[in-house]
């Protein structure tokens, strides 16, 4: 269930269908895809191998292949953020500073939480607070920024047209 906050007024969206229109109107891609097929022992697991990484790529590949058809995506990887990340608060200080990326930034939450900040068309920003097995699409060029929820831990699908395309503007 994902929960959309405007920035100024303070507005909660918390319904899922009013979410659901409130992301399309402003071109921000969402889906919800079902957390069934990941292995019990990757639920909520911040530490991942290299095998581990690949285990969740293989529980989503169906769906990975199917958006990237669509939407011509070539590229995807795993990230995990969390306390014993060496160098969390190095990568949340990037992470937190607006910018944009040439391509689209298309991320899928396996485990934890992750807010978007986005610049909204007229300009005011919003928080879209996702959870595990919510997708969004940031579109390219507009003004964003991450941050993570009170656990402060995520783990993602990061889903990419190109690495290059998502290199930050700030
Ligand atoms: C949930 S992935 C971490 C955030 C990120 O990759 C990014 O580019 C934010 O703009
Ligand atoms: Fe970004
Ligand atoms: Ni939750």
């Amino acid at each position: 269930m994902t929960t959309i906050k405007i920035q100024e007024s303070r507005e909660i969206i918390d319904n899922q269908e009013e979410v659901v229109s409130f992301l399309q109107g402003q071109g921000v891609i969402y889906e919800s895809w079902t957390l069934s097929k990941l292995d019990d022992s990757l639920h909520e697991k911040f530490d991942l191998s290299d095998s581990e990484k690949e285990s969740i790529i293989e529980a989503f590949r169906e769906e990975i292949e199917d958006i990237s058809a669509r939407r011509g995506y070539k590229a995807w990887d795993v990230i995990s953020l969390s306390p014993t990340t060496p160098n969390l608060e190095e990568l949340l200080k990037n992470f937190q500073q607006e910018h944009h990326h040439t391509d689209d930034e298309v991320r899928f939450i396996v485990s934890g939480h992750g807010v978007f900040i986005i610049q909204g068309k007229d300009g005011r920003f919003f928080e879209v607070h996702l959870n595990p097995g919510d997708l969004i699409s940031v579109p390219e060029n507009i003004r964003h920024y991450f941050t993570l929820s009170d656990d402060k831990q995520v783990v993602a699908i990061r889903i990419f047209v190109t690495q290059e395309g998502w290199v930050p503007i700030y």
